[in-house]
């Protein structure tokens, strides 16, 4: 027996767990186009429904005449808000503690609104019946920009929320304001800065965009009347969280509910909230007694589905002639759109903004957040960053920036002097979290040197003298970033979504062979659960990966979860897998021992198996144990071998990472090439090599595109300017730059494993760096800072107001 064991280095790598390059296992279903996305799910009779969207940003509806609609062949119904009324679902709850409209109620308040249901036999009579359904408007002075918004004489936005001084987050100060939200200590920050060496001020904003997933939103409703049950496939982020709202506010009761989320072809944020297509295919079900499909299509997703971002940050930074900060003052200006439906913690209404600190050891900080409302789409979802981090960084990254250039210095250096040293951590920020570990020196020396950072600056020396010398028309932009991230929401007792603890949860079953199911609380989208969770398994429990099938998003054989979104999968469900894992060891040691005829306490876990201490050669594999847990009787010990595990993070996570874009600006067209860019992240313990360097290179096209193009623009009344891929700016093979992805490992103190969040930190590192790439470039003429997106006009105009253009 002896002989025929595997070394140990062949037997762990059999197992293909932590830290193995496993190829995506979901990967031979997608590639082969036998995925199962909302859309392939075809029912028996089912019908369509589709919706008569607003044309005006705000109007009042004076009537809606669906009689020639519902006279159209094949149009089973059309539901208007004064059917919704008697079942009190014509207006919703948003996850911010606001309300939303489901559909209109005597007014529209953004374009695309939700104004009616159409439900016939098929798509196609749908859509025809919705240009037939009538509705009368009579137009409304209209509000689109946040700063006007609360202006004495702004039109109220809000009827429903007439006289109402008290909000879901406190005081309302005046009809379109939503809430204050502040934090830090004011009168110490505005301290510091009075009496400052330097303070450099400016207005960052970072524009509104969308997560543009690949899949648009949709879902399947089916209303069993017969056994009173409810099933409904969708495209959600959260399936447990929708199934206790769906129970909630239709009052069926929870266990006739079923929520299944199928493959999910993207969702970066866009597939958290609730929208009123999923409570109108749910209502027309129950009124039908038949299925109803509802999926939109992409000028819906762009125009009326969840936005991002929408933020006016109004900085002050302050420091010593020397460089080291003293301080930072930020106020926010956050355009909601016509409901505050931000998908954040319930207690903060500015999600983690208040990262802003970001990775230096600032010893004073406040921070104010007003939220408004304007006559826009609502929403404020993650888009690939945890809850406002992005924003925050782009924030802090912008004001390093500008800061250095008021003191005359070099960035990179000026970042180098305020890190927050090794020796700090865990680390207490003055804006309120404990940072978990981090090693920023490290990280930030390893990238300058990769990227020569010293030739880099040489070369964009002699590049400005050939410039101003008549030489060339180029200009090289260098961009740094250095991140902290925070992820893994999180301690229930800060984190809820409208009341449900933001814990997550995982449950085994060994089968008696030897190999097993996983299903966890949370749901892929794409990142590749099913490969990694397997990993981490596989480590746990000894069981190679290939071994393991993952389950998740289907709420009848789910443990409870609270989904997936804020990179929280990893910092919590991949705890409560690990956690999960060593509870079936646990027990597992019992079961050898017993076998082994040997005290519990005598045996030693080896990879795979429990050996006798000493005698190795006295062994029981996984295998061999699970068996044995199925077929023997073994004294005070439960047949089976199962476990559940619920994960209540003790803190979130930290993930960090270093960014560098080297760019050229060609002066006169205002077009740029990415020429190089460096990503370096840092999230702890590295599950799958692979699959965090394509989350990097996702997530970094995806902040590409939203620097240096991607924007959902308004004109003054309201209408959405980019509501078609025309205009809505998303880079294909052509415009994505290559990457270079690297690591430093700092392993999370907390995590059973050892692990940080991954998926979201290449948005929140790559943002900043693509835009401090242009504004570096033409650091030397005077700029300090213009707005996202970056694209060709924009950069065109800027070099034209700096007078480059002759
Ligand atoms: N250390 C580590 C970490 C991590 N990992 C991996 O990686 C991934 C990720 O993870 P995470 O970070 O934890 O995250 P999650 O939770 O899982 O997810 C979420 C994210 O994810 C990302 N990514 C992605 N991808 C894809 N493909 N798709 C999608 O959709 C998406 N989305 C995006 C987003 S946006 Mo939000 O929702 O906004 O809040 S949030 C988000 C997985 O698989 C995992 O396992 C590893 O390996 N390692
Ligand atoms: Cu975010």
């Amino acid at each position: 027996m002896n002989e025929m064991t595997p070394p140990k280095t062949e037997r762990t790598a059999a197992l293909k767990g932590l830290g193995s390059a496993r190829k995506r296992v979901e990967d031979a279903r997608f590639t082969q186009g036998k995925g199962n996305y909302v859309d392939d799910i075809k029912l028996p009779g089912m019908l369509f429904g589709d919706f008569v969207r607003s044309p005006y940003a705000h109007a009042r509806i004076k009537s809606i005449d669906a009689e020639k609609a519902k006279a159209l062949p094949g149009v089973i119904a059309v539901l208007t808000a004064a059917d919704l009324a008697p079942l009190k679902l014509h207006w919703m709850p948003t996850l911010a503690g606001d309300v939303q409209m489901v559909l209109a109620d005597g007014k529209v308040l953004f374009q695309g609104q939700e104004v009616a249901f159409v439900v016939a036999e098929n798509r196609y009579i749908a859509a025809d019946a919705v240009e037939l359904v009538e509705v009368d408007y009579e137009e409304l002075p209209v509000v689109v920009d946040p700063f006007k918004a609360e202006a004495p004489d702004a039109p109220v936005l809000r009827e429903d929320l007439a006289g109402k001084s008290e909000g879901a987050h406190g005081p309302r100060r005046h009809h379109n304001h939503i809430f204050t939200w502040e934090q830090g200590d004011r009168d110490a920050t505005e301290k510091v800065l009075a009496s400052a060496d330097v303070v450099a001020e400016e207005m960052v904003y970072y524009h509104r965009t969308h997560p543009c997933p690949l899949e648009t939103c949709g879902c399947v409703a089916s209303m069993d009347k017969v056994n009173g049950k409810l099933t409904v496939w969708g495209t959600f982020q959260a399936p447990h969280a929708v199934r206790t709202v769906a129970s909630l506010i239709s009052g069926i009761a929870e266990h006739n509910i079923r929520i299944i989320s199928p493959d999910i072809g993207g969702g970066f944020g866009n597939k958290v909230g609730v929208y009123p297509g999923y409570i109108c295919s749910i209502v027309a079900s129950i009124v039908t007694g038949v299925p109803v499909k509802w999926v939109e299509d992409r000028m819906e997703n762009l125009m009326a589905t969840a936005f991002a971002r929408d933020y006016w940050m109004k900085g002050k930074i302050s420091a010593t002639k020397d460089g080291r900060i003293t301080g930072l003052w930020c106020h926010v200006t956050a355009d909601h759109g016509a409901f505050d439906a931000c998908a954040d913690p319930t207690k903060f209404p500015a999600g983690f903004f208040n990262i802003c600190t970001g990775s230096y050891d600032i010893p004073v900080a406040y921070l104010a957040v007003d939220g408004v409302y304007t006559n826009k789409a609502p929403g404020g979802v993650a888009y690939r960053c945890s809850f406002r981090v992005t924003e925050a960084a782009y924030f802090i990254e912008r004001m390093i920036e500008v800061l250095a250039i008021r003191l005359g210095m070099d960035s990179a250096e000026l970042r180098a002097k305020n890190f927050i040293r090794k020796d700090q951590f865990p680390y207490h920020s003055a804006l309120g979290w404990e940072y978990d570990s981090g090693d920023y020196h490290t990280a930030w020396d390893k990238a300058l040197k990769a990227v020569d950072y010293e030739g880099l600056r040489r070369e964009q020396a002699q590049r400005l003298e050939d410039f101003k010398a008549g030489k060339t028309r180029k200009l090289i932009g260098i961009g740094l970033t250095h991140f902290t991230e925070i992820v893994g929401a999180g301690p229930v007792k800060n984190c809820d979504i409208l009341g449900l603890g933001m814990f997550d949860s995982c449950e085994i079953r060994i089968h008696p062979t030897g190999s097993a199911i996983a299903r966890l609380g949370t749901i892929s989208q794409g990142q590749g659960h099913a490969t990694t969770f397997a990993q981490i398994l596989a480590s746990e429990i000894g069981i190679p990966a290939d071994d393991i099938t993952v389950e998740e998003g289907d709420t009848d054989t789910a443990p409870y979860g609270l989904g997936t979104y804020g990179s929280r999968s990893t910092p919590v469900a991949g705890a409560a897998t690990a956690m999960a894992g060593r509870k079936i060891r646990a027990k597992a040691q019992m079961i050898a021992a017993y076998l082994l005829e040997v005290h519990d306490d005598d045996v030693e876990w080896d990879i795979d198996r429990f050996a006798v201490k000493g005698a190795p050669e006295r062994f029981k594999t996984m295998k061999e144990i699970a068996f044995a847990a199925y077929n023997q009787a073994i004294p005070g010990i439960e047949p089976g071998l199962e476990a559940v595990s619920y994960y209540d993070p003790p803190n979130m996570t930290y993930p960090f990472g270093a960014y560098i874009c080297v760019m050229e600006i060609d002066v006169d067209t205002g077009e740029h090439e990415i020429r190089q860019f460096y990503a370096l992240d840092d999230c702890g313990t590295r599950i799958n090599p692979m699959i965090i360097e394509g989350q990097v290179h996702g997530g970094a096209t995806e902040g590409y595109a939203i620097a240096m193009g991607q924007e959902i623009a308004y004109d003054e009344m309201g209408n959405v300017k980019t509501a078609t891929l025309m205009d809505f700016f998303l880079p294909t093979a052509w415009e994505t730059p290559h990457y270079t992805t690297d690591f430093t490992v700092t392993p999370s103190p907390h995590h059973p494993i050892g692990a940080k969040g991954v998926g979201e930190s290449p948005n929140v590192g790559s943002v900043p760096a693509f835009s401090n790439a242009v504004h570096d470039a033409f650091r030397a003429f005077g700029l300090t800072q213009t707005h996202m997106p970056h694209d060709h006009w924009r950069i065109w105009r800027t070099a034209h107001e700096l007078g480059l253009h002759g």
